[in-house]
């Protein structure tokens, strides 16, 4: 299945082995003087089963841009083709607080049709991989930022995504919970061939998760520039490559910063 949401610019230019094709993708908000250019002819192909970072400045289109991919918005100008499912992910986990972890799982699985006998066992499953086995019948306020998230990550794989939407998901969590979780999206992205678009302020974080950064402008939000990540996995987030790594995208992000006089 592919979906499709398009501006007026009709041409669709699809490319093989690409789970998500932008083609000059152009949002305004608003109108007239008021009106917000938020990005600005965009063009980017996600390969099938890529991990890829965006990284830029407050307000440079990130959170737009997913919204576009997901379909929840559409562009005024340019196309979004998606092959499969996408599932969004928010920095709150968003979970229903009157249903038990399980149950905010097997809805997930409900809105999809899945039969209730199945659902249950399918939930625990997709629990177990998040490793909150001992967690199923209690409720998002009896567990921690970094349990409620994983919920969040089992309730994404339920909607069975292919392309799984991250808009800063751990930027609440601290640096300890951060990194185990890094470990265990990294884990479960290679296992189910999966591909992600992760959106984060934290350079570090992308250069420890990526295959590869795209680096976006401001105002409007343009592609300013692409890092091929090529060091080697399982990486550690305080390694000497991903530092360096992580300094020259700061530096791509301070000129940027320096240019609007932020
Ligand atoms: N619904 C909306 N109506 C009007 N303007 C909007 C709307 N959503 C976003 N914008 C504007 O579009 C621009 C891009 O916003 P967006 O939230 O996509 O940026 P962002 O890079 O995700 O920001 P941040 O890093 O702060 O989350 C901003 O100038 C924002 O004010």
């Amino acid at each position: 299945m592919s979906i499709l949401a398009s501006g007026s610019r009709a041409a669709v230019v699809e490319h093989a082995g690409a789970a998500v094709t932008l083609d000059h993708v152009s949002k305004t908000y608003g109108h007239g003087k008021t009106a917000v250019q938020a990005l600005d002819r965009v063009t980017l192909d996600v390969t099938k089963g890529e991990f890829l970072c965006l990284v830029g400045a407050s307000g440079c289109g990130k959170s737009t841009l997913l919204n576009l991919i997901s379909g929840l918005d559409k562009p005024t100008d340019g196309s979004v083709r998606v092959q499969g499912r996408a599932a969004l992910m928010f920095q709150e986990s968003a979970l229903f607080p009157w249903l038990t972890v399980a149950a905010n799982v097997e809805l997930a699985l409900k809105l999809r049709g899945v039969g209730r006998r199945e659902r249950k066992q399918r939930a625990r499953e997709l629990l177990a991989a998040v490793h909150l086995d001992a967690f199923v019948g209690k409720r998002p306020h009896e567990l921690s930022g970094g349990m409620r998230q994983r919920v969040a990550i089992a309730r994404a794989f339920a909607q069975d995504a292919d392309v799984l939407l991250m808009d800063e998901p751990f930027g609440a969590l601290d640096a300890m919970t951060r990194d185990v979780l890094h470990g265990e999206l990294e884990r479960l992205w290679r296992e189910r061939g999966l591909t992600v678009i992760f959106v984060t302020h934290n350079v570090r974080e992308a250069a420890r998760l990526a295959d590869r950064v795209v680096v976006l402008s401001s105002r409007p939000g343009k592609i300013l520039t692409t890092f091929d990540v090529n060091i080697t996995r399982p990486r550690r987030i305080e390694s000497p490559e991903v530092s360096t790594l992580a300094s020259e995208i700061t530096d791509v992000l301070k000129g940027e910063v320096r240019r609007h006089g932020r």
